[in-house]
């Protein structure tokens, strides 16, 4: 048996796979931190591993600084690319027959690929499964969003435990492999004042923002079964939500693989706020569509939504009252997420933190100092703490991170299914209440400078 561990990708040639995992892999080998694995890259576009591979080529010499063809090259020995259409199983079969699955260390499927078709590829990864030896261990990786509603989500859940223990699933929000993101925990946690600040007693308001300056580009058919709400909303925005309303569990010392009680820990005070969340009466919800969005997805009479704004309450005396602003948006004037938390003041001055996750990755804390001289007029200032001037490294990108953990078995930073199933009962709520109401998508200028204020 190869001592390799094998990923095995369903939508290697989406915008996923290419801009973000391969590079990821990339930066990996450069940096000597992953060595025994080989990539199976299934996909439609192209036809063969010359094509495929010549195109990933160019898109990588392009982005990366420094770009190093050595590193490629060696990236590309370990990789096969296999050309297939999940509605054509059968030829998939044939050629996996032939791959000498049961040869590898392991087998992790990586599910990046568009959320209708999920289903039909955990039912060819069962037929698959089929033909390697039970010894041997697999892993399902799969990206958000998982499914479409909550019922779907029951459903995959159902196929995902036909294939693997629960402990061998592995849902991928990749906001949680974010540095800063993970900061969040590292603030509250080992900076007793900041968790208690986070209260209704001292917080006016928390702003959660995640703006994107690109539109949907060639992922237009993804955007039509899914739009903000089930890309960004039920996902990202709400585990960032939750990261910042949970009560947080003591750190443990050890190494984070080894530390199952905190993740355990985690996982039910993040689900402790899900399950309280409430949504806002209807007139506060805005739903929009960038204006260019019908030509780039070529369809003139999409109601898809490319941007929601409204402010989510938690019913807890912890949070009774406080509104969570969320925007969420493409084809803004900007890109950059953060989570602001604004605090009650005496005066008109607002006292603000503001966590940066990017472009780049600091935390600002707003106060009011006096001017020099001899009155006591204050004004504002902004202790500040940038990532990369502190540390003077830039962070692992969050699929580094990632693909990582799946390798090595580590689950602290994946959401669990139960908090997945709460999520979507959000959403779900959200959706109907839209439906019912008839909210209406409206459309906003490409670049929009939308709430200005909300934009730092
Ligand atoms: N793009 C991003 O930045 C991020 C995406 N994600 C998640 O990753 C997943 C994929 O997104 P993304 O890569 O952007 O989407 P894309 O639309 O760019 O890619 C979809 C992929 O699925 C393949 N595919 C579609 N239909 C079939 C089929 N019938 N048979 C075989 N393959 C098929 C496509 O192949 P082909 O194009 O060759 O036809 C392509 O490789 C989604 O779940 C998304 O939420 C998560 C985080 C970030
Ligand atoms: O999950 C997704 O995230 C990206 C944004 O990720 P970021 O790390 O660049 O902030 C978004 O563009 C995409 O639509 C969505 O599927």
């Amino acid at each position: 048996m190869k001592s390799e561990k094998l990923f095995i990708f369903f939508g290697a040639t989406g915008n996923l796979f290419t801009e973000k995992i391969f590079p990821a892999f990339y930066h990996l080998i450069r940096r000597r931190k992953i060595d025994n694995f080989r990539i199976l890259a299934i996909g439609r576009r192209f036809r063969d591993d010359q094509s495929y591979k010549s195109s990933l080529h160019q898109s990588l010499s392009n982005k990366i600084p420094n770009f190093d063809s050595s590193v490629l090259d060696g990236l590309f020995l370990k990789t096969d690319y296999y050309q297939g259409d999940i509605y054509d199983p059968q030829s998939f079969l044939s050629f996996l027959n032939e791959y000498h699955l049961k040869n590898y260390q392991e087998i992790l499927f990586y599910l990046s690929t568009l959320p209708s078709i999920y289903t039909r590829v955990l039912r060819l990864i069962e037929k698959i499964n089929q033909q390697i030896p039970s010894n041997i261990p697999k892993k399902i990786i799969i990206e958000k969003p998982f499914g479409f509603n909550k019922d779907s989500f029951i459903h995959l859940n159902q196929l995902f435990n036909k294939l693997a223990p629960e402990r061998n699933i592995y849902y991928v929000d990749h906001y949680l492999g974010k540095d800063t993101v993970q900061n969040i925990i590292v603030l509250k946690a080992e900076n007793w004042f900041i968790e208690n600040l986070l209260s209704a007693r001292y917080v006016k308001e928390i702003r959660i923002v995640v703006s994107e300056k690109e539109g949907v580009g060639s992922r237009g058919q993804f955007y039509e079964e899914t739009g903000t709400i089930r890309d960004i909303f039920q996902n990202h925005i709400l585990q960032l939500l939750s990261l910042i309303a949970m009560d947080i569990p003591p750190l443990c010392q050890e190494d984070k693989i080894e530390c199952s009680s905190f993740i355990g820990s985690m996982q039910q005070k993040k689900r402790e706020v899900i399950q309280n969340l409430k949504l806002p009466d209807t007139k506060k919800i805005y739903l929009g569509q960038y204006q260019s969005y019908i030509q780039d997805i070529s369809n003139p009479l999409s109601k898809t939504e490319t941007l929601i704004r409204l402010p989510l309450y938690i019913s807890s005396q912890r949070w009774s009252g406080v509104p969570f602003w969320i925007i969420t948006g493409k084809r803004l004037a900007k890109k950059i997420s953060y989570i602001e938390i604004i605090f009650h003041s005496t005066t008109s001055n607002e006292n603000r933190m503001i966590i940066e996750i990017q472009p780049e990755e600091k935390i600002d804390l707003v106060i009011q100092v006096k001017i020099p001289g001899k009155s006591l007029l204050s004004s504002p200032v902004r202790l500040n703490f940038n990532s990369l001037g502190t540390f003077g490294i830039n962070s692992p990108e969050a699929y580094e991170n990632i693909l990582i953990d799946c390798y090595r078995g580590d689950k602290t930073l994946f959401p669990d299914s139960q908090f997945i199933l709460h999520s979507w009962e959000i959403v779900d709520k959200l959706r109907n209440l839209i439906n019912k109401e008839q909210i209406k998508v409206e459309k906003y200028a490409d670049n929009y400078y939308y709430a200005e204020d909300f934009l730092i």
